[in-house]
C-alpha cells in the first residue's frame, strides 16, 4: 500500500522516476575486495563509501536494485511504467551511467530468453496488452523506429529494411538523407524522414519475430567500439522507438501513445577509457561528455523553475523535449559499476540522478480524443 500511495503522490507530482542499479562483479573487473556500494534490503537506497573523504554517502530512489536482481525482477518495476503508452501516454526511460556500467544490458540485453533486456519486453507486454484490450474493441496499431545520435548527427538505424520492406510506413528517407528534428501542427516533436517499421498486433509470434530482425539490423548498423573499459562500448545515444495508435470501435476514442527507450553513450574520463590517443575516440568521447552536460543543464533548469530550459542545446534534448517537459512520463535508470576504481564516477551519476529525481514536470497528458464513430 505504501509503494501504491508513492507512486500515486510521484504521479500527480509528475516528478522524473530515477532506479538505481549496481550491476555485478564480472571477470575483468579484477577486483576481490567488497564493493563500496551497499544496497539496503527495503530496495529503495544505498550507501556508497565515498574515495575522496572516506565517509559513506546514503542515497534514497524510487528503486535501488542489487547486482544480483536479473533482467526479469527489473522489468516487473518498470512494466505499468511502459503500459502507460498504451492509455496514450508519451513515455520515456533513458540509461544513464559510465562506459561498462550495464546500460545497453538493461536496456536491449542479449538473446531472446532470460537476458532479454526491456526493449524486447516492453514490447512484447505491448502486443499482449493490446490484444487483450481487443475484447474491450481496442483496436492497435505498432510500428518501431531505431535512431542513434553520433557526433551530434541523427542516424537511421533502419535504412536497410525500409529499402527491403515494401510495407514500410517510412516517408521518404533515401538512406543518405540528413535526418532532422521537426515539429508537427500540435507543435510535438518528430523525426522528420525516419523509418518506421510496422510490427503485427495480431499474431505475437510474428510481431516478436519483426522485433528481433529489427533489433538485429539496428545493432549492425550501431556505432561501438572497443575502449579501455568496455569491449563493446555504444559510443552513441540510441533511441528505440514504439508508436501506438488506438482505435475503440464502441467509444470512437482515438489514442496516440508512444515509448521511447534510449540507451544513452557511458560518460567516461579520457584517461581511464583511452579514447584521448586517437582522434576519432577522442572527438567521440568529447562529443558524448558534451551532451550529457546538456542533459544536465536542462535537469538544473527544470530544477530550479527557470524560465528558460535549453532544450535544443543538443539533438537528444530536442528530441526528448516532450517527454522531459511535464506532457510525458520519464523515467532515468542510473547505472552502476561495482568496483572501489569506478566509485568517483558512481557517486558523481548518483549526484546527477538525486538532482534528476527533484525535478517535477507536473501531470502527464493523456493523448486521446474522441471522433465520430467509424471516422478514424
Ligand atoms: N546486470 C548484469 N548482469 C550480468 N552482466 C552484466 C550486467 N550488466 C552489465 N553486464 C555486462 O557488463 C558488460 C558491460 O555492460 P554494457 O555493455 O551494458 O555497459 P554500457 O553501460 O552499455 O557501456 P557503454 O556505455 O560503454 O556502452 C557487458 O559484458 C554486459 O553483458
Amino acid at each position: 500500500m505504501r509503494r501504491q500511495m508513492h507512486n500515486d503522490i510521484q504521479e500527480l507530482r509528475g516528478n522524473i522516476r530515477v532506479f538505481v542499479r549496481t550491476r555485478p562483479f564480472l571477470p575483468g573487473d579484477k577486483q576481490t575486495d567488497e564493493s563500496p556500494i551497499d544496497v539496503t534490503p527495503d530496495g529503495e537506497s544505498l550507501t556508497i563509501l565515498d574515495r575522496r573523504s572516506g565517509s559513506p554517502l546514503d542515497f534514497n530512489f524510487d528503486k535501488v536494485f542489487p547486482p544480483s536482481a536479473g533482467q526479469e525482477v527489473v522489468f516487473d518495476e518498470v512494466s505499468d511504467f511502459i503500459q502507460s503508452a498504451l492509455d496514450g501516454y508519451h513515455v520515456c526511460l533513458f540509461s544513464y551511467g559510465q562506459t561498462g556500467s550495464g546500460k545497453t544490458h538493461t536496456m536491449q540485453g542479449c538473446g531472446n530468453g532470460p537476458m532479454r533486456g526491456i526493449i524486447p519486453r516492453s514490447v512484447s507486454k505491448v502486443l499482449d496488452q493490446a490484444r487483450a484490450m481487443n475484447k474491450q474493441k481496442w483496436n492497435f496499431t505498432l510500428s518501431a523506429s531505431f535512431l542513434e545520435i553520433y557526433n551530434e548527427n541523427l542516424k537511421d538505424l533502419l535504412t536497410s529494411m525500409q529499402q527491403s520492406n515494401e510495407k514500410s510506413t517510412s516517408n521518404s528517407n533515401n538512406g543518405s538523407k540528413k535526418l532532422s528534428i521537426k515539429r508537427n501542427r500540435e507543435g510535438k516533436s518528430f523525426v522528420d524522414g525516419l523509418t518506421q517499421i510496422p510490427i503485427d498486433v495480431g499474431d505475437s509470434h510474428l510481431g516478436m519475430q519483426q522485433l528481433e530482425t529489427l533489433m538485429g539490423v539496428a545493432s549492425r548498423s550501431r556505432s561501438v567500439a572497443s575502449t579501455k573499459m568496455n569491449s563493446q562500448s555504444s559510443r552513441s545515444h540510441s533511441v528505440f522507438m514504439l508508436h501506438l495508435n488506438g482505435y475503440n470501435e464502441d467509444s470512437g476514442a482515438i489514442v496516440n501513445g508512444n515509448l521511447n527507450l534510449c540507451d544513452l553513450a557511458g560518460s567516461e574520463r579520457l584517461d581511464r577509457s583511452g579514447a584521448g590517443a586517437d582522434a576519432q575516440r577522442l572527438k567521440e568521447t568529447q562529443s558524448i561528455n558534451k551532451s550529457l552536460s546538456c542533459l544536465g543543464d536542462v535537469f538544473n533548469a527544470l530544477a530550479t523553475g527557470a524560465s528558460h530550459v535549453p532544450y535544443r542545446n543538443s539533438k537528444l534534448t530536442y528530441l526528448l523535449q516532450d517527454c522531459l517537459s511535464g506532457d510525458g512520463k520519464a523515467l532515468m535508470f542510473v547505472n552502476l559499476s561495482p568496483t572501489t576504481a569506478s566509485s568517483g564516477e558512481s557517486v558523481c551519476s548518483l549526484r546527477f540522478a538525486k538532482r534528476v529525481n527533484q525535478v517535477e514536470l507536473g501531470k502527464a497528458t493523456k493523448h486521446i480524443q474522441y471522433s465520430a464513430k467509424g471516422q478514424r
